[in-house]
């Protein structure tokens, strides 16, 4: 696991990838989608990986880790489990009214009051537009909780660094993977009058 095209290799192929024309939960359209469903078939062999992340982001000293439901959640378990630190997770709440990063998340109520002031890592299995990990963020700081890292074991393109910025927040990620995302008004595909494909 040392070798990085080894691992980058190895988490891909914990994923299966379609190509074609997807609308994500973002509102862009991307051209990638990944299944990850079965990410989490075999946990002894994602805990490797899972660990792998938690070293990244020991060095950022969280209190928490915050995961989006479903499978940042299961990957914060783990990570959270490996820094000795505590987890919570967040659901989303509303898909949103069709504009960018329109989707809600929120934490349970009753972890409000003890999020705050906390040092919070949020963690997603894969980060693509970032919705899930935006919407956490934004959560974390209505419950005042000090987001200090965004982790995840794949991330796709350019735009997670640019979330990762826009928060003031380092991303550590376990692999990268190149991947375009587009506006719908300006989606290539859409131009050749690809219809869009449900996942
Ligand atoms: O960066 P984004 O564009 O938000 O994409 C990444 C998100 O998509 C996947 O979740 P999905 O929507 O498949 O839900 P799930 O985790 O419940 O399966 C993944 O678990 C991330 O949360």
């Amino acid at each position: 696991m040392s070798n990085p095209t080894d691992t980058q290799d190895a988490v891909l192929a914990l994923m299966s990838a379609r190509a074609g024309h997807f609308p994500l939960e973002s509102g862009h359209h991307g051209e990638l989608w990944l299944e990850l469903d079965a990410l989490f078939w075999e946990p002894a062999a994602l805990e490797p990986f899972a660990n792998r992340l938690a070293e990244l982001i020991r060095p950022h000293a969280p209190d928490v880790v915050c995961g989006p439901l479903v499978g940042g959640a299961y990957l914060g378990q783990v990570v959270a489990t490996r820094l000795g630190v505590r987890f919570c997770h967040t659901e989303r709440t509303s898909a949103g009214d069709g504009g960018l990063y329109a989707a809600t998340y929120e934490l349970p109520r009753a972890l409000d009051a003890r999020l705050a002031g906390l040092r919070v890592a949020v963690v997603d299995d894969v980060v693509n537009a970032g919705s899930a990990v935006r919407a956490t963020l934004a959560a974390l700081t209505r419950a005042d909780a000090r987001p200090v890292a965004l982790g995840a074991l794949l991330a796709l393109g350019t735009t997670p660094a640019a979330v990762a910025a826009s928060a003031g927040l380092p991303l550590e990620t376990v692999a990268t993977r190149r991947n375009e995302i587009f506006e719908p008004e300006h989606c290539p595909l859409c131009v050749k009058g690809e219809p869009l494909q449900r996942p």
